[in-house]
């Protein structure tokens, strides 16, 4: 696949005044020269390419934003090269932002007093949309993201996940080929967050548009991107599959088997049974080549097995697991 995004050995440091505490310090500080230095991007190399659609996750000040705004050309790296479908994104900003579009979750790029449709139109004559295509662009989000009952209206009186699907309709209008959003679905309410994240999963899948996503919620990244890029103090931690992630933790399944009545202790060799309440029996499958039949194959029959549940674990606690280990797993 012909990658569009290539970043190879990106580093970005910016400069902060050095600060004292106390009145005297704040002085001090004022007239000081000193800087200290804060390691946002840490030499990170990695190629995205069209259609992909890839979740960049990392903890508060990992450096996840000032990675998206180098991409947009809005900082520039201190090092390495990146290239956005084959340009330099700060050296040509204006060309790079006619075939990309941004969403910002906690800024708004609408016009807050004017009614959303006048922002849009605002939007087509920047871009230079052709008329017909702005109005089919128009129509086809309308219908997608359920917005014409208040494209009337200004955007100050929207609900946060009214204006969110204002927001990423917008960034899509002048049909950019790479979308993407920082935390789009902060804030927003579980229906809202819904209808957002299935938009996105079509509008990769359908229109093709490659989609690079920051958030904190891994629902969305479990429901839209299929590849993660993990990142931490700046540096990349993971790059690869989610199911790659979940079986390089030895991710656990979680099997319980219920009895009619109490079989008394089982034993068996496929799992590790970790909580017995008697005729509900709790189990760890710890082996990924295990199945189901397995178990119940060495299970057998004659206990009075009832029902049978198995839980894979959640991505929550494949990533809470994966930083507590911080191993790195970077394809070679
Ligand atoms: N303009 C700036 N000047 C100085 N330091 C900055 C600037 N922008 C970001 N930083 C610092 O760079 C580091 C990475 O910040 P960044 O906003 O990229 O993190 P993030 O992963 O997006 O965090 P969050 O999840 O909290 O949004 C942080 O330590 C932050 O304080």
């Amino acid at each position: 696949m012909q990658s569009i995004i290539k970043a190879e050995g990106v580093t970005k440091r910016f400069r902060q005044p050095k600060r004292y505490s106390g009145l005297a310090g704040s002085i001090k500080g004022l007239l000081s020269r000193e800087f200290t230095e804060v390691r946002a991007v840490e030499d990170i190399s990695f190629a995205i390419g069209a259609g992909e659609a890839v979740g960049y996750l990392g903890p508060n000040g990992a450096g996840k934003s000032t990675m998206i705004k180098m991409m947009t050309g809005i900082l520039v790296p201190t090092n390495g090269s990146l290239a956005v479908l084959g340009r330099t994104p700060h050296a040509e900003r204006m060309t790079n932002a006619r075939e990309i579009g941004v969403v910002f979750g906690q800024r708004s790029q609408l016009w807050w007093d004017l009614p959303v449709r006048d922002s849009f139109d605002l939007h087509r004559r920047i871009y230079d949309i052709p008329e017909r295509r702005y109005r089919d662009n128009l129509e086809h989000l309308c219908a997608m993201l359920g917005m014409d009952a208040y494209l009337d209206r200004p955007v100050r009186q929207l609900s946060l996940g009214q204006r969110m699907r204002a927001e990423i309709a917008m960034a899509l209008l002048h049909d950019p080929k790479i979308l993407f959003l920082d935390e789009p679905t902060i804030g927003l309410d579980v229906v809202a967050k819904d209808a957002v994240r299935k938009f996105l999963s079509e509008v990769n899948r359908e229109r093709g548009v490659t989609i690079i996503l920051t958030t904190h919620d891994l629902q969305d990244i479990e429901e839209i991107c299929p590849r993660l890029i993990m990142v931490d103090d700046g540096k990349l931690l993971f790059d690869g599959e989610l199911k790659r992630l979940r079986s390089a933790l030895g991710a656990r399944r979680r099997l319980t088997l219920d009895f009619a009545t109490d079989p008394g202790p089982i034993t068996l060799s496929t799992a590790r049974l970790v909580s017995d309440d008697g005729a509900s029996k709790h189990f760890l499958i710890e082996n990924e080549e295990t199945s189901l039949v397995d178990v119940l194959t060495e299970l057998g029959n004659g206990h009075g097995l009832k029902d049978v549940a198995l839980d894979e674990p959640d991505i929550e606690e494949v990533i809470r697991t994966f930083y507590q280990q911080r191993p790195v797993l970077v394809p070679q």
